[in-house]
């Protein structure tokens, strides 16, 4: 395994370095989050940044693509080290930063907010009419209406709009901080065939991902950060393995967690569905026993995560009958989240930035937010058990912080979705829905949280996972449902339920 060498300013390959950043300290109050990083970027490759959740990623993107300013060293683009980068700078140099949260404007259509980048600045003239014809052909086979205000596209498509708009706007070096969570297989492929074309026209990238199998994929080159220093690296990404890549991220080896699949045909039914109609799902029956794991899957608007929200109270739905072991009313809906939370229904959601954590309060407090009736006791709050429950989730769910009493907004964005997940599950919930629940959370983590989900579940708690990560759902659960057109089309048990089954690449 090679380690990445950093190219010193005069060396005679630096020109094969669109890119380079020398000896990069970032401290944020007391806390060292970046410390003496040196690297270099070739020209016309796609580098993958990989790293523990808090190890510095999005703080090194940030600072290369003007929005952080670092403490200490040097950025050098096209050989040239550059003073005080701000966005605009870097943008106008060509360095763009695309995150998870889409950069855009409701009411304009998706054609015009792909152009957003290069509307004239000054006295520039632009030939719109090439420009439409150029945006219609990137569009063509993502789905995305051209004339369609962005406002109403889906966070699916919102999200590869934001992508597109970055390759559009004619960037040199384009960085892509996890840009694949929650794509569909096919999606994450129409984004990589896009980034291979753009590499072939001399875009650099780099690649910010969780997913070994994505940068084994798409990478040429790797640097992994770990605990804010660069700790290794490859620049020959096709000669490592899956473990290796695991192995230089977390400093040790990876136990990958695998359930034992249980078969529950005959138990009285934690949750029973029958005849339920809901806006864009359709369900005839069925039944989730206690103790069982579900998966739900399919593409975006398939049905999966629309059938979780009904079942949750977070849509309404319009007729049938979602009932809930112990339930003897033959009819009863829920019709708001309250009803489901108060009967032991706990839902984390796939939208962290809308109903995630308060950014503000303690990790403690955000974990024990929605378990306050349990840590309540004849009506008032006790701390200690407050504190106990917090402790608790904090430790098991791996957050890096110095301790739970730290404001979430202090943490980096995988240890926040952490601190939701641990929020739901303190709730110690009699049905588990987790909608995407390791997005954004790093290789080691995701298997301990898939080791939670399975002891909550050995306690008789019923879980239905929604999740596009299809090894994901092959590690953790004992049967998937798998929509298609509102409905579901397929289930899988037991052996059936293989990775390469559910990508797609053999038949069920
Ligand atoms: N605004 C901030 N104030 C204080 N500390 C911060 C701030 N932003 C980040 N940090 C800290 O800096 C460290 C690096 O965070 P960063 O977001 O760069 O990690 P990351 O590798 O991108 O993680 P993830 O995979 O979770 O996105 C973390 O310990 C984090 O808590």
């Amino acid at each position: 395994m090679r380690v990445t060498v950093p190219m010193t300013a005069g060396s005679q390959a630096a020109d094969d370095y669109v890119l380079r950043v020398e000896n990069l300290g970032k401290v944020y109050g007391g806390a060292v989050a970046l410390r003496d990083v040196s690297l270099a970027i070739r020209r016309g490759s796609i580098h993958g940044l990989l790293g523990e959740n808090g190890a510095g990623k999005s703080t090194l993107v940030g600072i290369m693509s003007g929005q952080r300013q670092p403490t200490t060293g040097t950025i050098y683009l096209d050989g040239v080290a550059l003073g005080h980068a701000d966005v605009p700078s870097m943008e106008e140099a060509g360095v763009f930063l695309v995150t998870q949260e889409p950069m855009i404007i409701d009411h304009l259509s998706a054609a015009e907010n792909l152009m957003l980048g290069i509307w004239p600045r000054r006295f520039g003239f632009v030939n719109w009419r090439k420009l439409r014809k150029d945006a219609a052909r990137m569009l063509a086979g993502t789905g995305i209406d051209l004339d369609r205000p962005a406002g109403k596209l889906d966070a699916v498509a919102r999200r590869k709009l934001n992508i597109l708009r970055a390759m559009f706007s004619g960037g040199k070096v384009i960085i892509l901080d996890e840009p694949t969570a929650a794509l569909t297989v096919e999606d994450r492929q129409q984004l990589f065939d896009f980034m291979r074309r753009l590499k072939a026209d001399g875009v650099t990238f780099i690649f910010i991902s969780h997913y070994n199998d994505e940068i084994l994929d798409i990478c040429d080159a790797v640097s992994v950060l770990r605990d804010g220093i660069l700790a290794g690296g490859s620049e020959d990404v096709g000669s490592l393995t899956s473990a290796q890549l695991s192995e230089l991220v977390l400093g040790r080896g990876l136990v990958l967690f695998q359930r034992e699949r249980r078969e529950f045909a005959e138990d009285a039914p934690a949750v029973q569905l029958r005849d339920v109609v809901g806006p864009s799902v359709r369900v005839p029956a069925l039944d989730i026993r206690p103790g069982e794991v579900v998966g739900f899957t399919g593409l975006p608007g398939a049905g999966a995560k629309e059938l979780a929200r009904c079942i949750f109270g977070l849509t309404p739905v319009q007729s049938g009958t979602i009932r809930f072991a112990d339930e003897t009313e033959t009819h009863k809906l829920p019709t708001h989240p309250r009803d489901a939370f108060e009967s032991g229904i706990a839902f984390l959601s796939d939208d962290r930035r809308r109903d995630g954590a308060i950014g503000q309060m303690s990790i403690g407090a955000n974990i024990s937010l929605s378990s306050l009736a349990s840590v309540a006791r004849s009506g008032f709050l006790s701390k200690d058990a407050e504190l106990k429950l917090s402790d608790r989730y904090f430790a098991a769910m791996g957050i890096k912080a110095p301790s739970a009493a730290v404001a979430v907004d202090t943490l980096s964005g995988g240890n926040q979705q952490k601190v939701c997940l641990g929020r739901v599950l303190a709730t110690g919930p009699r049905v588990l829905i987790l909608d995407e629940p390791t997005r954004g959370i790093d290789v080691g983590v995701k298997q301990d949280v898939l080791r939670i989900v399975d002891e909550l579940s050995r306690t008789g708690v019923a879980v239905i996972i929604v999740s596009t990560d299809t090894d994901e759902i092959t590690r953790a659960v004992d049967r998937v449902c798998i929509f298609e057109n509102g409905a579901i089309a397929r289930e899988l048990t037991g052996s059936e339920i293989t990775n390469d089954r559910l990508r797609g690449l053999e038949p069920s």
